[in-house]
């Protein structure tokens, strides 16, 4: 491991996500890993937070390095011993964490949805290439080896013929309304709803079965949507996806209404047809092909010791080392491309439904 590449890490916040990147990228191993991470500071807004954060989390992995903790962003982001920062607050701080990281002269990691909406993500871009430093949306669903394998499958092998559909679904059983007002899941203003959240995913899904390229080099699908919206904040979102060049379609729709559907995605081809399952959508764990012409189901399953936030770190990782400021499995231009394709959906909005006890 030691000719690996190593990044310093700079977390910032001390919530849920931050706990499994950190505890995910401490492990010691995992398949395919290609770089070193080390957690060298971490930022709260409380530093009391960040100390018993860094006892939970940082500690039980026993690494040799230990972070420096700070009761804010800044002193991270100021840190001259930090080399990316990974951004892990609610949606609607991404923005401004990028910039204030980006304004630091620091690489970042951040976390989806990556902004608000496309015109965030653009002055986020903007201010990092005139800064020259790396920023990659944390789409780590993509990074996932059977990701690549499926990819590889689907568009090089041609495994299901011509692609027909893609029927993709992410479900959360939330009981929003009780949730409280400051909940991310509640406030409009931390980026509240199933689109941003989870059918950020459905879309990644549809996206990357139904073609190989990404970001200019793709197509941008005619899009068609409704919402279910309570309070402004989007319970479900039903997203058609419809490629010109090749009539494909894509059906990815979210709910915070209902438990997830297993399996959570279905490609369908003129050879069979593949499902993929996991105990979530973002992090797949096996899929099935089955042959049209009757043939015995093919079971493909796919190991791995945490979650899965190393494989994302170890790209950035080497993308760093390799000097570049974009990842090429999610270039900025993939961002905006879904960006896009999320304000025209909340643009059309759809159904607003009363909720008594909200
Ligand atoms: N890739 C994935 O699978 C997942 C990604 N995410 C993404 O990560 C982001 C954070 O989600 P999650 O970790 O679940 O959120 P949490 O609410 O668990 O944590 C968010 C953290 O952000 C900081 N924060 C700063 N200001 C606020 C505020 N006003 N309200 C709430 N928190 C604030 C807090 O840390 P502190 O006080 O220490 O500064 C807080 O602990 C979201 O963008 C989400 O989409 C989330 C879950 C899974
Ligand atoms: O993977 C996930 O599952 C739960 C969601 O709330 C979260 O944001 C998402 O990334």
């Amino acid at each position: 491991m030691a000719d690996l590449p190593t990044v310093r890490w700079g977390i910032i916040a001390t919530g849920m996500i931050c706990e499994w990147f950190v505890t995910d990228v401490l492990k010691p191993d995992w398949p395919e890993k290609r770089a070193n991470h080390t957690i060298q500071a971490i930022g709260s807004s409380s530093l009391e937070k960040c100390q018993k954060f860094a006892e939970k989390y940082v500690a039980p992995a026993k690494p040799t390095v230990q972070p420096t903790l700070y009761g804010s962003y800044q002193e991270v982001y100021d840190d001259a011993n930090v080399d990316c920062i990974y951004i892990g607050t609610p949606h609607g701080f991404h923005k401004k964490n990028c910039l204030d990281a980006i304004k630091a002269g620091k690489n970042v990691l951040c976390e989806k949805a990556f902004a608000l909406n496309a015109k965030e993500a653009e002055e986020v871009f903007t201010a990092a290439k005139e800064k020259g430093v790396f920023v990659m949306e944390a789409m780590w669903t993509r990074f996932f080896p059977l990701m690549k394998t499926l990819q590889k499958m689907l568009h090089e092998e041609k495994k299901l013929g011509t692609i027909y559909r893609t029927f993709s679904d992410f479900g959360l059983d939330f009981d929003i309304p009780n949730l409280p007002d400051d909940s991310r899941y509640k406030d409009p203003t931390l980026g509240a709803g199933s689109l941003l959240d989870i059918g950020i995913y459905t879309l990644t899904w549809g996206l990357t079965t139904l073609s190989d390229k990404v970001g200019d080099e793709a197509e941008e699908p005619e899009v068609a949507s409704t919402q279910s919206i309570a309070h402004g904040v989007d319970l479900s979102s039903q997203v058609l996806l419809h490629y010109r060049s090749t009539g494909r379609q894509g059906i990815c729709t979210s709910t915070t209404n209902e438990p997830q559907c297993k399996p959570f995605t279905r490609i369908e081809g003129s050879k069979g047809r593949i499902l993929v399952d996991a105990e979530a959508p973002s992090l797949p764990t096996r899929f099935t092909f089955y042959p049209k012409d009757g043939g015995k189901e093919e079971v493909y399953t796919f190991e791995s010791p945490g979650r899965g936030f190393y494989w994302e770190a170890d790209a950035v990782a080497l993308d760093l080392q390799a000097g570049r400021k974009q990842n090429a499995t999610m270039p900025w231009a993939e961002t905006m491309r879904v960006m896009r394709i999320m304000d025209g959906v909340r643009k059309r909005g759809g159904a607003r439904f009363p909720v008594d006890d909200w």
